[in-house]
């Protein structure tokens, strides 16, 4: 709970799945997100992290307990004004220019072309892209496939972003990079993001709170606040405040395993 002050934008209550083959994914997750923050879900594979993201975006329902909104998202769930999803896998469409791959969402809902046309080079700018918005996915590199699709999921100007695993395929370089990219996005935008990594590192450069997850079944095991000023930049990397919060997530961790294994 958050205690006093306005209601969470979000809050799961008691949220249990147990999926149709009968693996019980999550059992009673109770989790209050507030408007604006930016969550890392950290855990071991298998500990229900992509199953809480499914519930939020109404992909799958819970078997017990339920989700509330200070204010549903609009059109249902994903759409304008709703929620944008960045999976691992850019899942572009390699027959479409990256533009009209960044567009698609805005066609979906009717959006007049121009306006379309406009807010769409303005994403691609800001997420480097701007010279390729004529190419086709197969003529960018990973991480510039990426950025495509961020740009896709931003391009509604969604309340919330939940990304599962976005830079796990990327090297270091330019995973750091897209990390502080994704920054100054959800430091302009203001949306709400949940951003699941296997990466203590990257969750706690990111987040302004770690939730820590457990297996078998999956389960909140400690929700720990990154008190750790923004903006953020390289610098946070070699500083002791970042190593000490990176050791307290990393133990956390550790201690969710514990009997696990
Ligand atoms: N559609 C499904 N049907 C049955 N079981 C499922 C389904 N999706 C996930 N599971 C199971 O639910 C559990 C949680 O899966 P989930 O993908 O949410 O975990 P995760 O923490 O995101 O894992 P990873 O880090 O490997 O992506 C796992 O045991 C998984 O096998």
């Amino acid at each position: 709970m958050m205690g006093q002050g306005p209601a969470p934008f979000l809050e799961l209550q008691g949220v249990t799945k147990r999926y149709p083959n009968g693996t019980l994914a999550l059992t009673d997750i109770s989790l209050a997100v507030g408007d604006g923050e930016f969550l890392a879900i950290v855990g071991a594979s298998g500990c229900g992290k992509s199953t809480i993201l499914r519930h939020v975006a109404g992909l799958v329902v819970p078997t017990a307990g339920r989700i509330t909104w200070s204010q549903p998202p609009a059109a249902g769930g994903i759409g304008p004004g709703g929620i944008g999803m960045v999976f691992q896998e850019p899942t572009l469409m390699p027959w479409a220019r990256i533009q009209d791959n960044v567009r698609l969402p805005l066609d979906l809902a009717k959006v007049p072309r121009i306006e379309a046309d406009a807010r769409v080079a303005a994403l691609l700018a800001q997420v480097g892209l701007a010279d390729f918005a004529q190419a086709y996915p197969r003529e960018l590199s990973g991480g510039m496939k990426m950025r495509a699709s961020i740009a896709r999921a931003l391009v509604t100007r969604p309340r919330l972003l939940l990304m599962d695993e976005p830079f796990a395929a990327l090297d270091e370089i330019t995973r750091q990079k897209l990390n502080d990219d994704l920054l100054a996005l959800w430091r302009e935008q203001r949306f709400t993001a949940m951003f699941v990594t296997h990466s203590v590192y990257e969750g706690v450069y990111l987040a302004n709170r770690a939730i820590v997850m457990a297996p078998r079944p999956g389960r909140i095991h400690a929700d720990i606040p990154l008190d750790l000023p923004y903006p953020r930049d390289e610098s946070l990397r070699t500083d002791a405040r970042y190593a000490a919060a990176c050791r307290t997530v990393s133990l956390a961790l550790a201690d969710a395993m514990r009997g696990a294994a």
